[in-house]
């Protein structure tokens, strides 16, 4: 008898196998025969376009939605009875964009939520819940005080809390889903760190990312997933970036290098920014003509969020002045922003973008009432023809204008958001990270639309990490430590924009 070459490893059943999965949601199919197997003791990269069922498979390989076909199996056996969640909790967990974490709770209550150790008189034992909850952290190396508030961590840490509560339930097999999307470049290497150590020591990932570089920075096999399909799963080392964007996306694409022409200098000013001032100290002066994109580049902790949410009214300055088109809007007023022509894409879609339980015609007219209708009243057909040329534009992948948001996949809900900001043909289009979480066609699709407007004299501004998002604008001013240190004309080469966010300042203003 002859055997097969041996490769260690290849005995060990997979961590997860989900084999032919079919899943559908009314007249939508969200996977279709799709499946994965994932090996113990590596990191694979799950990725494809936006809608293409990541997060449908995620829910069926955590156990929080039913299959409606296929199978699932842990370590080579079958998946637990979904009402069993303790038990799905010991093989399995998945750190969301979105927090579970409870805000109001310490972080050694959320650690050990429902599981806290009581006295006989069943009473909860506060000293031995920190002590647990220290060395559980401890043991992980995550560096966080108990006592804290969960509401004070900061993204990363909140994220390093829900691993260490996962591995103490049990799970070796730990789901990413968009982990990075609002990580700063600091924050991003840590996190790779982070799991590098954890893989060392026998934790498996399934990561999700729509930034291929980190697909190839982090994981060892990558499965491709597209229009509910299973496409490839292969190697990373070895599979080019064009075949892997290839498969995402069905075709052969190669990213054009949009022509650019920047704005007549005789445009007028249309957005002038005076001495502005955040509550965390954070300054900003600048000026943008009609027809300008302007982008406010830097790190986490730079003050470009702050100073961008200033002017549009999310935060009240403490001293300057926002002026638009000669009318000088009310400090901390997002309805005199958007009177004044603001549209604004925010940094959280959960929190300040969209109205989940409405549809993408209601949120996208959210602020237009009178493009809608007459006499404060809002004609269906007429939003609904509204919502169609958005999904149209910017081709959101959904049924139709009456789909509730809630339903869309992460990508097309900042689509919708997107929508939104165009839906009153705004003067000053002001875009807060507007790519997180969009894939490669989507993103040059959404910047496609910043060209669009421009060219119809809208004045942009483009507050971004993100060298994709900064490579449109007419000029770059980059923020450090809530000062502006430098001003790069468009054409700057990647590593002076990157070494200016730093704090490495070549240009100085
Ligand atoms: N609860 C739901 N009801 C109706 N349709 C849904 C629901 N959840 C997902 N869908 C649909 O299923 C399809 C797959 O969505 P899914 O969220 O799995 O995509 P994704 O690959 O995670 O996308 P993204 O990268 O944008 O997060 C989409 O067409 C989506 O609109």
């Amino acid at each position: 008898m002859t055997t097969a070459p041996h490769h260690p490893g290849d005995d060990d059943p997979p961590v997860v196998e989900a084999v032919d999965i079919t899943k559908r949601f009314g007249s939508t199919l969200a996977l279709s025969g799709a499946g994965i197997m994932v090996r113990r003791g590596e990191t694979h990269a799950l990725v494809g376009r936006n809608g293409a069922g990541k997060s449908t498979l995620v829910g069926i390989l955590t156990g929080l939605q039913a299959a409606d076909g296929g199978a699932v199996a842990f370590d080579g056996r079958p998946a637990p009875p979904l009402a069993d969640r303790d038990a799905w909790r010991r093989r399995v967990a998945c750190v969301y964009q979105k927090s579970t974490i409870i805000p109001t709770l310490t972080v050694a209550e959320n650690l050990f939520l429902n599981r806290h150790a009581r006295s006989r008189a069943g009473l909860i034992r506060w000293s031995s819940l920190r002590r647990e909850a220290q060395h559980l952290l401890a043991q992980w190396s995550v560096d966080v005080d108990v006592r804290q508030p969960a509401a004070t961590l900061s993204v990363e840490q909140r994220q390093f809390v829900e691993i260490a509560r996962a591995l103490s339930f049990g799970a070796r097999f730990i789901v990413l889903d968009e982990p990075t999307a609002q990580l700063d470049a600091a924050g991003i290497d840590r996190l790779f760190t982070r799991i590098r150590d954890l893989r060392a020591q026998g934790v498996t990932f399934l990561f999700i990312s729509h930034h291929l570089q980190e697909i190839y920075d982090l994981c060892d096999r990558v499965t491709v997933f597209r229009d509910a399909r299973h496409i490839l799963t292969a190697p990373v080392a070895g599979l080019s970036r064009q075949a892997l964007v290839a498969a995402m996306t069905g075709e052969d694409v190669s990213m054009p290098e949009a022509d650019h022409r920047p704005p007549a200098s005789d445009a007028p000013v249309l957005l002038s920014v005076r001495d502005l001032v955040t509550g965390s100290g954070a300054r900003l002066s600048m000026r943008a003509r009609a027809g300008e994109v302007v982008g406010i580049a830097g790190g986490g902790g730079s003050g470009k969020v702050e100073v961008a949410e200033a002017v549009v009214g999310l935060a009240r300055p403490v001293a300057g002045s926002v002026t638009l088109a000669g009318r000088v809007l009310r400090p901390g007023s997002v309805p005199d922003a958007l009177a004044a022509g603001v549209g604004l894409v925010p940094q959280d879609r959960h929190r300040e973008g969209l109205v989940p339980g409405l549809s993408i015609g209601e949120n996208v007219t959210m602020t237009v009432p009178q493009r809608v209708g007459r006499y404060g009243f809002i004609s269906r057909a007429r939003r609904d023809a509204l919502a169609r040329d958005t999904i149209a534009a910017l081709t959101i992948k959904a049924s139709g204008p009456q789909t509730p948001v809630a339903d869309l996949s992460g990508g097309n809900q900042q689509k919708v958001v997107m929508g939104r900001a165009l839906a009153n043909d705004p003067r000053l289009l002001v875009l807060i990270t507007p790519t997180a979480g969009v894939d490669v066609r989507s993103k040059q699709t959404l910047l496609g639309v910043v060209e669009d407007v421009r060219r119809r004299g809208t004045a942009v501004l483009v507050v971004s990490d993100e060298l994709d998002d900064l490579r449109i604008c007419d000029r770059v001013l980059v923020m450090f430590q809530g000062r502006v240190v430098a001003e790069m004309a468009h054409g700057w080469s990647d590593n002076d924009l990157v070494a200016a966010m730093e704090g490495v300042d070549l240009h100085h203003v």
